[in-house]
């Protein structure tokens, strides 16, 4: 994938895992939101009751299989063995995981996401090879319990102005009544948790997003 096709495959990028879908099946949940017009997704099983092992594997491969089926790139949060595992598209990477250019070195293929909080940390990721950068928290968030402080769309107005040209993602906290924000400051697209697959219909709040993001 070029850096064009990365940018409008970032749009609407869903990350998700069991924990986050209410008890529905995240299978039913991810294809709703296929159907509603997301264009990523990112498997992060992580929270109270996350799969692992065997089980985290099994769930890996239904998703990843979906994934394929419906030409929607899928990225593995944190964990290398497990995205080669189920030969995902890329892997996404904090600042508290690997270090980026050692991610990139041994996955020398796959997109490589990383996390960056301010413009040095986006800096530092560019030059250590990162494919795209997801920029938050956006907005106050309860899905991430250890996330920073929100710091708002102005943080990615700053790495734009920085001179950062890389395909970058807001997420945090973002819904449809703050997207538009998001983008505005310069994101490619919205990275969302709650928003979708916390939704009761993760189609039509998929849906509602797309419409926004297209404007
Ligand atoms: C697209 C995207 N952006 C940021 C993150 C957060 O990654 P990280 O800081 O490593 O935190 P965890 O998600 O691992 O808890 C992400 N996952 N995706
Ligand atoms: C994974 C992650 N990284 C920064 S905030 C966050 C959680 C986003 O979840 P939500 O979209 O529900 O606020
Ligand atoms: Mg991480």
């Amino acid at each position: 994938m070029n850096q064009e096709e990365l940018r409008k495959a970032l749009r609407l990028y869903l990350v998700m895992g069991s924990p986050n879908c209410s008890g529905a099946d995240p299978y039913d949940v991810l294809e709703a939101a296929i159907d509603g017009g997301i264009t990523m997704f990112q498997l992060r099983e992580k929270g109270p009751g996350a799969l692992q092992g065997p089980a985290l594997l099994a769930l890996g491969a239904r998703l990843r299989r979906l994934c394929a089926q419906r030409a929607i790139p899928f990225i593995v949060n944190d964990d290398e063995r497990l995205a080669l595992e189920l030969e995902a598209d890329g892997i996404h990477i904090g600042q508290e995981d690997a270090p980026a250019a050692a991610v990139r070195k041994r996955l020398p293929n796959m997109i490589v996401g990383v996390s960056a909080h301010d413009l040095g940390e986006a800096q530092s990721a560019l030059a250590e090879g990162a494919d795209y950068l997801g920029v938050g928290p956006q907005y106050a968030t309860r899905t991430k319990l250890d996330a920073r402080e929100a710091q708002g769309p102005a943080g990615i107005a700053r790495m734009r102005a920085g001179g950062i040209q890389l395909p970058l993602v807001g997420i945090g906290g973002i819904d449809a009544t703050n997207a538009s924000a998001v983008i505005r400051a310069g994101a490619d697209g919205v990275a969302v948790v709650s928003a979708i697959a916390g939704a009761r219909a993760p189609r039509e709040a998929a849906e509602a997003l797309s419409s926004l993001l297209y404007l």
